[in-house]
């Protein structure tokens, strides 16, 4: 018997050591990378070998339009692979983290993915204008912040659902933001959906998938959740990336006296005249001075 032809298809789950991927037809298959080859993440466009009814070899990723990842000592974590757009949850009560936001802003922007922030839980009146105030000191770049209560779920599905129609969005927050509860209100049962397929492909009742693509029902688009973090590091970066995730530096480094300048003491360094000015703020610049600092003592620079 011939061999099967091979498939194009993409990868909507990734559960440890196989992915669940998804061909044009809407089926699944439940894939295995061939050979020690690994690396595929929730997101990619993979070539596959059909094997039986329904499992498969990937043989191939195709080239990534970007890939979103966290790194730190302990390890690496790919989230998502050709993302339109990140949204990224914060919430009033747990409060969310200034330092954990603005690193989902750098690892969006270096990647060269556009940012949404949603301030979610509106409903709490007591802490959300603590909330406001702290996201206030992001206005003046390219963020658009949406303000919601998954609690409204009408409400929310109708400030939402523009913003992700067309296109494949990366649900990110901390822990406690509020993404499953928002989740469901877009792609009801999907929390159910991925039970099931789990149990259809054999992955077991009880292997959770960490991440996972939903197609939004009722209008084209997909939705890409992601588990909560407590931390995001961002070893992997080079100093020009982490210069790109920070876009309001963009102008003034063009006025910094050295080509090499770090923008932390030099003299002549556009992005210090800039904070001086008002023009970049302290805070943002300390985060920036912060996740340089990480990554030097990596030892890589
Ligand atoms: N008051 C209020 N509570 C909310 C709202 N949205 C979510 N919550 C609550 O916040 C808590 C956390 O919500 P989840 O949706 O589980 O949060 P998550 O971001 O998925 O958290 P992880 O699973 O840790 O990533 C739950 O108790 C929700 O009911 C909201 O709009 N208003
Ligand atoms: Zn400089």
């Amino acid at each position: 018997m011939a061999d099967a032809p091979a498939l194009q298809g993409r990868i909507i789950a990734a559960h440890g050591r196989h992915y669940t991927v998804e061909l044009p037809d809407g089926s699944l298959r439940k894939c295995f990378p061939r050979g020690k080859k690994a690396g595929a993440t929730v997101g990619d466009y993979v070539v596959i070998s059909p094997q039986g009814a329904d499992e498969g070899s990937i043989d191939r990723i195709l080239e990534r339009r970007n890939l979103l990842y966290r790194s730190d000592d302990m390890r690496t974590k790919q989230f998502a692979a050709n993302v339109d757009q990140l949204l990224i949850v914060v919430a009033p009560e747990p409060a969310f983290s200034d330092d954990l936001t603005g690193r989902a802003l750098v690892a969006a922007w270096s990647a060269g993915i556009a940012p949404i922030v949603v301030l979610n839980k509106i409903d709490l009146e007591s802490s959300v204008a603590g909330a406001r105030k702290r996201l206030a000191t992001l206005a003046g770049l390219d963020i658009h912040i949406v303000e919601l209560s998954a609690h409204a779920p009408q409400e929310m599905r109708a400030a939402l659902l523009p913003l992700l129609r067309d296109r494949c969005t990366l649900l990110l927050g901390q822990s406690g933001m509020g993404k499953s509860t928002i989740l469901n209100a877009l792609v009801p049962d999907a929390r159910a959906h991925t039970q099931e397929h789990s149990q259809a492909l054999g992955a077991g009742k009880h292997t959770t998938t960490s991440t996972h693509l939903y197609h939004l029902p009722d209008q084209p688009g997909d939705i890409i959740d992601s588990p909560g973090f407590q931390a995001f590091g961002l070893y992997h970066l080079s100093a020009t990336d982490i210069e790109r995730g920070f876009p309001e530096f963009k102008d003034a480094i063009e006025h910094c006296r050295y080509y090499n300048c770090t923008h932390r003491h030099e003299p002549g360094c556009g992005v210090l005249a800039a904070i001086e000015q008002g023009a970049i703020t302290t805070q943002r610049h300390e985060l920036y001075k912060r996740i340089l600092a990480e990554n030097e003592a990596q030892g890589r620079y």
